[in-house]
């Protein structure tokens, strides 16, 4: 990849000796103006990888390059990382009796005050906060205080954004709203984002690249589409889309005939119906989650689960026809 921004290449982090725990010999590039999103389970090292690229943590080997320089540890200088990468963390470390204009404009410097003010201005407006300009941290909501962190971040000329769990504090409604400004502020401004989620629907809507880690090891990378539809693994496809995974056994036991051991599929895969060919299945549950419904069914002592729209046209019987046309091997 010839214009990327941020190179990371082996990096390793091991927090205790001899155990598996950290990251190990994850290795990406990421264009200017893309958006990365990692995504893992709990634990999987999403964090530390996050701290290794801001310089927060010094890795035990490889490195991190931003725009063909190296980027130092803790241990090299005083102020780690690069000064065009910034971090928003989870708690947003902002000075909260401050106004919100003094807690942006208070990463430029004095030399030349109108520019200092424009700025800010400007950065405020384009975070849709200029209405809150007076008003003291402590005041806004979770949301508010969110888009401040960001404006704060991006300020001083920014090139790369980390956000660490961004949506955490956020309802889904105020969530969907900043992912949106993010992809247009991304696209309006040619910044780069490296992201960190524990909810793979953040990646999936927002990333042009997602890295999936597991117990610090790098599964896949790629675009999100891509990377759903064909997942290497069967733990990325449970991951991104809450896969079913049966056994080669469970699977022939339900009529499909795969040639590997395990089977996955989506439950948005499976059609359910009296289509020519289907099986039947017994309804065990029914999950009523607005627009859809998620049925738990059975055939031969095996459970699968299966999405319905909630179109009017669903009938509530205990006997389904299932067609599964596409599944997974691994
Ligand atoms: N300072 C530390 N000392 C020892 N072990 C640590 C330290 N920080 C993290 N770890 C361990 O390293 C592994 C990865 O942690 P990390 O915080 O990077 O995961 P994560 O994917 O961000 O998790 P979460 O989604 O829960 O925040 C975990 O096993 C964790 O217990």
């Amino acid at each position: 990849m010839s214009n990327s921004i941020i190179r990371v290449k082996n990096l390793s982090k091991q927090y205790l000796e001899g155990q598996a725990s950290g990251i190990s010999t994850v290795s990406f590039e990421l264009a200017a103006g893309e958006i990365l999103a990692i995504i893992g389970e709990s634990g999987s090292g999403k964090s530390t990888l996050l701290k290794c690229i801001y310089g927060l943590l010094k890795p035990d080997s490889g490195e991190i390059v931003f725009d063909n320089m190296r980027v130092k540890g803790p241990d090299e200088q005083l102020v780690p990382g690069h000064p065009q990468m910034k971090m928003v963390t989870q708690d947003f470390s902002l000075n909260i009796y401050a106004k919100v204009y003094d807690n942006i404009a208070s990463q430029l410097s004095n030399t030349n005050v109108k520019l200092k003010e424009s700025k800010t201005l400007a950065m405020m407006d384009q975070l849709r906060i200029g209405h809150l300009r007076n008003k003291r941290i402590v005041e806004l909501s979770g949301g508010e205080q969110q888009r401040v962190a960001i404006a704060r971040a991006l300020v001083s000329d920014t090139r790369v954004l980390l956000l660490d769990e961004p949506f955490s504090q956020v309802d889904a409604l105020l969530k969907n709203q900043l992912r949106t400004d993010i992809r247009k502020l991304v696209a309006e401004t040619g910044l780069t984002v490296v992201l960190v989620s524990h909810d793979p629907s953040d990646g999936l809507f927002l990333a042009d690249q997602l890295l999936i880690l597991k117990s610090g090891l790098m599964q896949q990378t790629g675009p999100p589409k891509a990377v759903y539809m064909r997942p290497d693994t069967v733990y990325t496809a449970r991951l991104l889309g809450n896969a079913v995974v049966l056994s080669r056994n469970e699977a022939e036991r339900i009529g499909l005939k795969p040639q590997q051991e395990q089977v996955a599929f989506y439950p948005e895969w499976v059609t359910t119906g009296d289509s020519p060919g289907s099986i039947p299945f017994t309804v065990k549950d029914r999950y009523f989650k607005g627009f859809y419904e998620e049925l738990v069914l059975e055939r031969n002592g095996v459970q699968i689960r299966a999405l319905q729209l909630q179109n009017g046209k669903q009938r509530d019987t205990d006997l389904i026809g299932v067609h599964i046309p596409r599944f997974l091997e691994f």
